[in-house]
């Protein structure tokens, strides 16, 4: 299948020159999504925008597959679109595929920690029927690709597109005549706006989406130390903005806000201690607090929010690593964020 690489503003990829080099001397580099196909308008187009034809492969646990699914659910997907929902821990040594691999295992499993674990909304793959990721893009003919959120073609059983950022485009835009909420049509990506949602997708991207990764994955300490500095950096930006307008560009929210959630929302509970950005918590920047709230009460984000989705983060990030606890607190997330304080405060 041809390959179509559209460069949009913020992708998520990393410069990729002497990548190699600088993964040996600690540095966090992501690699390159290489699914890169549109669903459009056109009828004719191999992929056509129609109800109930496309699927995501999606774990609740990571920010790039979080973006799409509040893309759905903001935009009343949940009928045209199905969903498939990973364990939040991918495979240990011992496994036949081999390790670091997302897999399917609705019954749940044994952790490190020694304890049983399962979620009720982890699925079976209810399309494919494989165990592994990498078994659907090999069924899809895609090579040297792991990574979610995928989005598939149940029609003709292929992988669609790979790249989060040009996924959630999609599902803010061509897709939104599908979608639940009626008329005007929603739009995350409107024509007047594009300017201003590019510009801040773009340094978003770097200093706080990829930016949390490269402090928490990045074992080279100047490396950390950059970017937390860019992080908080950010932060403080992001707090001025919010002191003049309710969302990102302005009174209406779009791409760029849907964007920006999901490292936040992990912020305080997860990246805090997980990824050592411990200079502030999220409910220290007063305006940004407040957009995290207002972000709250946007339609059905309670699906892509809850108690649930907050503790396959958890597990997702705290259940590899060194002893394999699960932190308890801290007390009063996810609720508090629909709150002008925190509860435990
Ligand atoms: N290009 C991808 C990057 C997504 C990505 O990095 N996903 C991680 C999970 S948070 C993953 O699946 N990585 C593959 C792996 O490490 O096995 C996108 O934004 O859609």
């Amino acid at each position: 299948m041809s390959v179509l690489v559209h460069g949009i503003a913020g992708q998520t990829t990393d410069d990729q020159t002497d990548a190699n080099a600088r993964r040996h001397r600690g540095e966090f580099v992501r690699g390159v999504s290489t699914a890169r196909n549109w669903v459009t308008d056109d009828p004719n187009a191999v992929f056509p925008v129609e109800m109930d034809r496309y699927h995501l492969y999606v774990a609740y646990n990571c920010p790039w597959c979080h973006r799409v699914l509040l893309g759905r659910a903001l935009m009343g997907l949940q009928d045209a679109i199905t969903v498939d929902v990973l364990f939040p821990n991918r495979s240990n040594e011992d496994e036949p595929m081999g390790p670091n691999l997302w897999k399917f295992e609705p019954e749940g499993q044994v952790g490190q920690n020694g304890v049983h674990v399962s979620f009720p909304s982890c699925t079976r793959d209810t399309v494919l029927g494989k165990k592994y990721v990498p078994e659907i893009y090999q069924a899809s003919g895609v090579e040297d690709q792991k990574s979610v959120p995928i989005l598939f073609d149940k029609k003709s059983k292929q992988i669609v597109n790979n790249e989060s950022a040009e996924i959630l485009r999609m599902l803010g835009t061509v897709f939104g005549r599908l979608g639940s909420r009626g008329t005007p049509l929603l739009n995350l990506y409107p024509a007047e706006r594009i300017k201003l949602i590019d510009e801040q997708n773009d340094w978003i991207y770097k200093d706080i989406a990829n930016g949390s990764y490269k402090a928490g994955f990045s074992s080279n300490q100047e490396v950390y130390e950059k970017a937390y500095h860019t992080f908080f950096e950010g932060m403080d930006k992001l707090d001025e903005i919010f002191a003049q307008q309710t969302f990102l560009t302005g009174e209406a929210v779009t791409e760029a806000d849907v964007r920006l959630f999901p490292p936040l929302f992990r912020l305080d509970p997860i990246y805090y201690s997980r990824f050592k950005l411990n200079k502030a918590y999220l409910w220290e920047y007063p305006h940004i607090w407040r957009w995290m709230r207002s972000m709250m009460t946007l339609p059905d984000m309670d699906e892509v929010t809850n108690s649930e989705y907050l503790q396959h983060c958890k597990q997702g990030y705290f259940g590899r690593t060194g002893n394999g606890t699960i932190p308890v607190g801290p007390p009063g997330y996810p609720e508090s964020y629909k709150e002008k304080h925190p509860t435990h405060m």
